[in-house]
């Protein structure tokens, strides 16, 4: 595949891509002096999207991207310099814009790579280093992440409905959030489980192949179907997927037929038909046996019409004869589910005197979106045929205990003693050392490909649409004590 370099993407900087907040906390830890204080943030979401039981974690490589071009240009500071406060004064001092000018990025980002299947209150990224940039990371880091595994857990559930060996087409680029929407979408579609998109700028920007077929104008541009039909395959006799429903689908199937018997006189075969409208099921297995009867039985089935995962699986529980699912609107703007709720949560902070952590939480009235202190790293452990079985976080900032227990913090019942040989892997891995990348990161095709292998070696009672099972996830126990001490202690007792 030919991938363009993602290096550049977002070259010169797009350090602005923030929210304003962001910006001012930055101000006030350089003025309390506070900016090198060594902290610990984690970027996790608490529930995987469209009421599933997994997602697929995206949007590394563009983070990766933004990162390395992190600077504030003379633009960027000028503008921060003419912003006022609401007594007129300037809201950054000169200082601080120097300060940011000269600023170089210097933090350890630890990643769980693309296309591996993540669970709720997973940390996706650590960042590890001066408080003032890891903080100046946030914003941005969700805005990717956060839309690049929306999209790419929506398009793997597409293609668990297609099956592994229906072509999924992503049609979406008119209905999307805007161009920059369009782009990453596409991106995050393919990585998910995509074969292609019809998006060129995503095809030349990521190595996405390219495909489609044509619009209803063509069509109704020439005298019938047959001239346009005939036209279209005189343009690319090897690569016609001509659309029979502009004025009745069946009809127009014969239509094609009689062009494909013309193409195949000179020795060129109609590539596939495409269905926009209509009840697809009937109109797919009408379309297969009157081609076959024809002798097209080589010639695909494209079908497009507001897919998405549900109805592709009903669409094959009526036996429709599809091969190849064009889907526009409901992958490109992950249609039932408007955004995930990551978030970034700041875990560890070095004592101001260097002598050690503090582990910071984050309270809540549920105790579910209550944070988890400490440097954490999650371990998979695996079941006897190399499976996920159950996710442990742990801290790296203390020693593990021999005999290691999963709990649950949702439900503290629910624990789960591991065994010592059980086999694991851990998900956070070194991506950049003190600013510095250590990690190549794999191309966009190596990362659908850990897509697919991820997803199939979830147990389907896990990856099924309607009330999937929750795969274990939860705290190691000394981590788990420690996080309910601290909630108790950060917690004022109520008197009655
Ligand atoms: N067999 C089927 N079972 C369930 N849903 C189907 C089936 N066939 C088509 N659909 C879906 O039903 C919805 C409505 O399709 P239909 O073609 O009737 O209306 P439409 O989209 O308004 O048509 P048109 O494009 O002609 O205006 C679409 O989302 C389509 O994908
Ligand atoms: O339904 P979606 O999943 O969003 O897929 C994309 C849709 O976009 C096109 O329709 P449109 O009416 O825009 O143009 P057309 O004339 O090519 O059908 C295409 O025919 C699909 O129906
Ligand atoms: O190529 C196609 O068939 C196509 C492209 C965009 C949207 N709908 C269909």
């Amino acid at each position: 595949m030919n991938a363009a370099p993602l290096s550049g993407l977002y070259a010169p900087s797009l350090a602005l891509v923030t929210d304003l907040y962001q910006l001012t906390m930055a101000y006030g830890y350089w003025q309390q002096g506070m900016q090198d204080r060594e902290a610990v943030f984690h970027l996790y979401f608490r529930k995987a999207p469209f009421q599933g039981g997994y997602a697929v974690a995206a949007g590394l490589a563009l983070a990766v991207d933004w990162v390395e071009n992190l600077h504030f240009s003379d633009d960027d500071l000028a503008y921060l310099g003419s912003l006022r406060g609401s007594k007129g004064g300037a809201l950054f001092p000169t200082e601080f814009l120097d300060y940011l000018r000269q600023l170089k990025f210097t933090c350890d980002i630890d990643a769980v790579p693309e296309g591996t299947v993540v669970f709720g209150n997973e940390p996706l990224i650590r960042v590890r280093g001066p408080l003032l940039q890891a903080q100046l990371l946030e914003t941005a880091l969700l805005t990717l992440v956060n839309f690049q595994t929306l999209i790419a857990t929506k398009a793997a559930r597409i293609r668990e409905a297609a099956g592994p060996t229906d072509q999924i087409l992503e049609f979406g680029l008119r209905r999307a959030q805007g161009f920059d929407g369009g782009l990453g979408a596409s991106r995050a579609a393919f990585l998910g489980g995509a074969d292609a998109t019809s998006n060129v700028l995503a095809g030349q920007r990521y190595g996405i192949p390219v495909r489609g077929t044509h619009a209803h104008s063509w069509v109704m541009s020439f005298e019938d179907e047959v001239a346009a039909f005939g036209a279209y395959a005189k343009a690319f006799p090897d690569d016609s997927v001509f659309l029979v429903d502009t004025y009745d689908t069946l009809d127009g199937v014969r239509q094609a037929i009689k062009v494909a018997r013309e193409m195949r006189a000179n020795s060129h075969e109609l590539a596939g038909i495409r269905l926009d409208s209509g009840d697809l099921a009937y109109l797919s297995r009408e379309a297969r046996a009157v081609l076959d009867e024809a002798g097209f039985t080589a010639t695909r089935i494209v079908a497009s019409n507001d897919l998405e995962e549900n109805l592709i699986t009903s669409l094959k529980q009526q036996g429709a004869r599809i091969d190849t699912w064009g889907v526009g609107t409901q992958l490109i703007t992950a249609y039932n589910q408007a955004a995930l709720g990551g978030v970034y949560k700041l875990a560890a902070l070095r004592k101001a005197d260097d002598s050690g952590w503090d582990f910071t939480i984050k309270l809540s009235e549920q105790v579910a979106k209550t944070s988890v202190p400490g440097i954490l790293q999650v371990r998979r452990y695996l079941n006897e045929h190399g499976k996920p079985r159950a996710d442990m976080l742990y801290n790296t900032a203390a020693p593990l205990p021999d005999q290691l227990t999963i709990i649950d913090p949702a439900d503290i019942t629910r624990r789960l003693a591991i065994r010592p040989e059980t086999t694991f892997r851990e998900l956070l891995e070194p991506v950049f050392r003190a600013g510095q990348r250590v990690r190549e990161l794999p191309t966009l095709a190596d990362s659908r490909a850990h897509a697919q292998r991820e997803v199939q070696s979830l147990d389907p009672s896990i990856r099924r649409f309607l009330n999937p099972h929750t795969y274990p996830v939860g705290l190691e126990k000394d981590l788990f004590d420690y996080r309910t001490q601290l909630i108790l202690e950060k917690k004022p007792v109520r008197g009655a």
